[in-house]
């Protein structure tokens, strides 16, 4: 697997920077050339791809007859409320599309009706605003395999303190966690609430990441540096991985820094992280079951986290194909199961 590691990334770059824009000024072919070895330096090569695939491939469960229902994943999805219902039921949908066995929805009671409505696979709790939002999460703690916390969350202060007990209750449980959107507005408030726990996952948008950033680091992010500000904001987080959404998504651990590069398109409807999110959950949960064993040492945390970046990038790729301009995120989750097989099936 290609690594970079904090120092080399931070120092390749400034060398490249400095060289680069000398030889811009004297020799502009030999400065195309040097622009275009710190890319494929920065990105994977083929052959990198083709490691994480394997590690990848290597984590789904196999499907057989003696299984029971539940055992590839039970996941959990907290968020949705009076203005979003969109977002938590495509994290969901697309847990189960690329192979959960159930997805339980924790919204607000007002947004559960339109939740179920949407799609009779969810299963659906109206608890996320009660007073005893935390025990009813609680109760199902035991059964659930991963948590995906924030798609269409909102941040009325009522959900996001139950939120907030939600999480304390999870992480005293060890469950696998994926922080999304309005999730990550709540750990911006309170870095804390995370800080250190091995087991969480954080999915920023460049809004998400900079709030992040100037939350835990209280500075601008810098922009010219991807791969070592998301080092620096895992460093900061407690080594816990996270990943960076954007034209390349960067996955980090705070020790090394993985690149997405996957095709996609130039469509960026709503709801794209949500898939991102709602994949990264089961998967999270398979990485963790495998063991380090087979991603031949590799944390799973980032294994799960590039693998599930790699399947939203050729969902969209698919649902471009198709639809153009007029894609939307549920032409792309309608194509989980083919892109999930062109990739994972081996
Ligand atoms: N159908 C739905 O119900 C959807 C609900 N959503 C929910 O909407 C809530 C707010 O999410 P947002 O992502 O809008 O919140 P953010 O606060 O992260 O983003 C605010 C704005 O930043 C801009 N932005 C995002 N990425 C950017 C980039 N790379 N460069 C420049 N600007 C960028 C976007 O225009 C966005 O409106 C969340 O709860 C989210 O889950 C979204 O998931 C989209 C779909
Ligand atoms: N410029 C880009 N080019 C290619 N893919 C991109 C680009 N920006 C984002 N993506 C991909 O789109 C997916 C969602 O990222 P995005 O930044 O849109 O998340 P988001 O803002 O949280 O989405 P949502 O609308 O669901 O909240 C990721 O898998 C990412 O790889
Ligand atoms: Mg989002």
């Amino acid at each position: 697997m290609t690594v970079r590691s904090c120092g080399a990334a931070a120092a390749g770059a400034a060398v490249v920077a400095l060289l680069s824009a000398a030889i811009a000024f004297h020799w502009p072919p030999l400065h195309a050339v040097l622009q275009r070895a710190f890319s494929l330096h920065t990105a994977h090569s083929t052959k990198d791809m083709e490691n994480l695939l394997q590690l990848v491939r290597n984590i789904v469960p196999a499907l057989t007859s003696k299984k029971h229902k539940g055992q590839d994943g039970r996941i959990g999805i907290v968020g949705g409320c009076q203005e979003y219902t969109g977002a938590p039921y495509f994290a969901g949908i697309s847990a189960l599309k690329v192979g959960a066995d159930l997805t339980h929805v924790f919204c607000a009671r007002e947004a559960a009706p339109v939740i179920k409505s949407y799609s009779p696979e969810l299963i659906v709790h109206p608890v996320l605003d009660s007073s005893d939002a935390v025990e009813e999460v609680e109760k199902w703690l035991p059964r659930l395999h991963a948590l995906v916390v924030g798609p269409g969350l909102g941040r009325d202060d009522l959900l996001l303190k139950n939120v907030r007990g939600i999480l304390e209750a999870t992480k005293a449980r060890d469950i696998p966690v994926v922080i999304d959107a309005d999730g990550l507005w709540l750990i911006a408030q309170q870095p804390a609430l995370i800080h250190g726990y091995q087991k969480a996952i954080l999915t920023p948008n460049r809004m998400e990441f900079s709030r992040l950033w100037e939350a835990v680091l209280s500075s601008p992010v810098d922009t010219k540096d991807h791969s070592g500000s998301i080092l620096k904001l895992s460093q900061a987080l407690g080594n816990i991985t996270v990943v960076q959404k954007g034209e390349h998504d960067l996955i980090s651990d705070g020790r090394q820094v993985l690149v997405c590069s996957q095709e996609g398109s130039s469509r960026r409807c709503g709801g794209q992280g949500d898939l991102l999110s709602g994949s990264l959950g089961v998967m999270v949960h398979w990485a963790l079951l495998a063991g380090p064993e087979k991603t031949n040492g590799s944390s799973p945390l980032l294994v799960a986290s590039w693998g599930a970046c790699t399947l939203t990038r050729e969902c969209n790729h698919q649902a471009f194909q198709k639809y153009g301009r007029s894609t939307t995120t549920t032409d792309m989750i309608a194509e989980v199961g083919t892109a999930f097989s062109k990739l994972f099936t081996t």
